[in-house]
């Protein structure tokens, strides 16, 4: 059984409000604290503190951002930042698939291109500690695993004006109605007066949940995040509940998207730049197939497996990142079997074993290939031999 998570964003919802969430419902601090430190901002800090919210008892996150901060950022800059901060592969992809899809929303309604589009606060120092804050702490909850699966309630619409670099905007703000429209969000709500929900707080939602009803867990923990204004209408709050799901049978279904491209004129040394820009605009998995094409032309069909959520990022993707004028894209049904992740040692280093079940309950391990030929680089052994250690360890542990 799979971790689950419920983010109740009826009242609204901010990148601090979320990361303070998840933190009240249990994720490290120390966590989101060195998640932060790691990309290397000199002053940028994150920290929370109890509070209170229309009489609700809530956690709230201060970002401290030093002095500097420039006036505005590009993508390219942010996914730069987050590539090399210290996060698992996990944190890692959920901090790059937020910015992308925030920048693809700004585009969107700039009418620019995604990578040339000026993000002015949603790119600011303290967004970015929000992000990559939420990553590690939803990390740190399980909530990124395999199998996990987090969903989020409609969004609190807001209603009235605000204040921002772009000048005075209504509310909800264009970002926010983009990404919603891009990403099937609900908002919903506009009773409650001002801004409700961020840019921020909504790449969040749509980079690591899917819109829809509670769902069935065993509740382990809820964390409750508190906004910066304390309004009389409603307690200005996000709430966190996380658990373990119910699920009835082995198997879990559920539907991806499969994306496809057929390209012969791209000069085959490209190929590996795609594959990583794909991925980072959000597919879990993608590859090449060779195939004869056309006229007898060797050539590739491209695919790409994704969530519905982040099919505009990868299509886009696609489009800028080969020769290709065209692609297809479909639904299709998956399975997956239930799996968690084991951290074993090795030699002391740390490597990770999946092991899935089996619909007769039985279990097969395997060593994450990345984290073993880590470890065969740093102990001089070959990869063969670290990877049978692992499963030693995992048998003995
Ligand atoms: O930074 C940018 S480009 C930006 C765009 C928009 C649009 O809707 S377009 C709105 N805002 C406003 O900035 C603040 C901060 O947003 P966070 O997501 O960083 O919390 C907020 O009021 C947004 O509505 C910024
Ligand atoms: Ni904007």
């Amino acid at each position: 059984m799979g971790e689950a998570g419920w983010v109740d964003a009826t009242a609204g919802v901010a990148g601090d409000m979320l990361l303070a969430a998840l933190v009240d419902a249990g994720a490290a601090e120390e966590r989101v604290h060195a998640a932060v430190a790691s990309l290397g901002v000199p002053g940028l800090a994150v920290r929370t503190a109890t509070d209170r919210r229309g009489g609700l008892r809530c956690r709230r996150a201060h970002v401290t951002v030093p002095g500097d901060d420039p006036a505005h950022r590009h993508l390219p800059e942010l996914l730069a930042l987050v590539e090399h901060a210290d996060l698992t592969a996990s944190a890692r992809d959920a901090a790059r698939r937020t910015f992308t899809l925030l920048a693809a929303a700004e585009a969107a309604v700039h009418g620019t291109a995604v990578e040339t589009v000026t993000l002015h606060e949603v790119g600011a120092h303290d967004a970015l500690a929000d992000v990559v804050g939420v990553a590690a702490a939803a990390d740190d909850l399980g909530l990124l695993a395999d199998g996990a699966a987090v969903v989020c309630s409609p969004l609190a619409a807001g209603s009235g004006t605000v204040r921002a670099a772009h000048g005075r905007l209504p509310v909800p703000v264009p970002a926010v109605v983009e990404l919603a429209a891009r990403h099937g969000l609900t908002l919903g709500g506009d009773d409650l007066a001002g801004e409700r929900t961020t840019p921020t707080g909504a790449a969040l939602l749509a980079a690591l949940a899917r819109p829809g009803p509670f769902p069935a867990m065993t509740v382990r923990a809820v964390g409750v995040g508190g906004g910066a204004r304390d309004t009389p209408d409603r307690p200005n709050v996000t709430r966190v509940v996380v658990g373990t799901a119910r699920v009835a049978d082995a198997v879990r279904t559920g539907e991806v998207i499969v994306l496809e491209a057929t390209v012969d004129d791209l000069d085959p040394q490209l190929w590996p730049a795609v594959l990583e820009a794909v991925r980072a605009a959000g597919a879990w998995d993608c590859w090449t197939s060779p195939i004869v094409a056309r006229h007898g032309r060797p050539g590739h069909v491209l695919s790409a497996v994704c969530d519905e959520a982040v099919r505009p990022a990868v299509a886009d993707a696609v489009f800028r990142h080969t020769t290709t004028i065209g692609l297809r894209w479909s639904r299709r049904h998956r399975e997956t079997l239930p799996r968690r992740a084991v951290t074993v040692r090795v030699g002391g280093q740390e490597i990770t074993v999946k092991i899935a079940r089996l619909g007769d309950g039985t279990e097969r391990a395997k060593p994450e290939i990345a984290d073993v030929e880590a470890v065969a680089r740093a102990l001089g052994l070959p990869a063969a031999e670290v990877a049978g250690r692992a499963l030693d360890a995992l048998r003995t542990s």
